[in-house]
């Protein structure tokens, strides 16, 4: 069982994929369950989506607190939600298009987080830290809550640099090769549907 909060952010409209991606099945599984299942051993499963949009067992709904605004206001909602429950404590957060993330992937960057960061982000193949497949602390809460206020909505912005531990991207392939993939358009589905992906 990993010592933190798992998120899954899910409460995108989908535009790109033009359906909800949260319930395009790959391998007669909805992404949202291929996400979930990545996460099932945590502590506390939170689903950061509207409040009747989804109903999975052993994970509570969450409103967003500025529906509408994107993932890093979902993390604001996610962060919040955890510290009621859990106290100060690590939340793993990911997006729902994401289905080959793995318990695997979670305890890698798990084994990486130190009392010194506040954050830990894979670099996928082109060095570009991933933030919707990242560990964030509770303590980032009220810097992503300002960032909001001040407008700010990119997700890469939620820790400094100098807040977060980096993991290789050979490490990623060799516990979870196609861990960060993202799905937006149904091409991206149709590529993992392809056999070795
Ligand atoms: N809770 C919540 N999640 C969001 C919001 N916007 C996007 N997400 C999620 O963030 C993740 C990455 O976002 P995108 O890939 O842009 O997904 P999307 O917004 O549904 O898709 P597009 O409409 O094509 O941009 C997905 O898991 C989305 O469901 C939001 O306002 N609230
Ligand atoms: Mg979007």
């Amino acid at each position: 069982m990993l010592p933190l909060a798992g998120a899954v952010t899910a409460g995108g409209a989908s535009r790109r994929f033009g359906s909800d991606k949260a319930g395009a099945v790959l391998e007669g599984r909805p992404l949202l369950q291929h996400v979930t299942a990545s996460l099932s051993g945590c502590l506390l499963r939170l689903l950061i989506a509207p409040p009747e949009r989804y109903a999975l067992p052993g994970w509570q709904n969450v409103p967003d607190t500025r529906p509408g605004e994107g993932p890093l206001a979902a993390l604001e909602a996610a962060l919040l939600a955890a510290r009621a429950q859990m106290g100060e404590g690590w939340v793993a957060f990911a997006g729902v298009d994401m289905p080959r993330l793995t318990p695997a992937y979670w305890e890698l960057l798990a084994e990486v987080k130190t009392l010194e960061v506040l954050a830990v982000r894979a670099l996928d193949a082109a060095w570009e830290p991933q933030p919707l497949a990242a560990l964030y602390h509770t303590a980032l809460l009220e810097r992503v809550t300002g960032l909001l206020d001040g407008g700010e909505r990119r997700m890469r912005e939620a820790a400094l640099p100098e807040q977060t531990a980096l993991v290789p991207f050979v490490e990623v392939q060799r516990v979870s090769p196609s861990a960060l993939h993202n799905v937006n358009t149904p091409a991206d589905l149709l590529v993992l549907a392809k056999p070795g992906q």
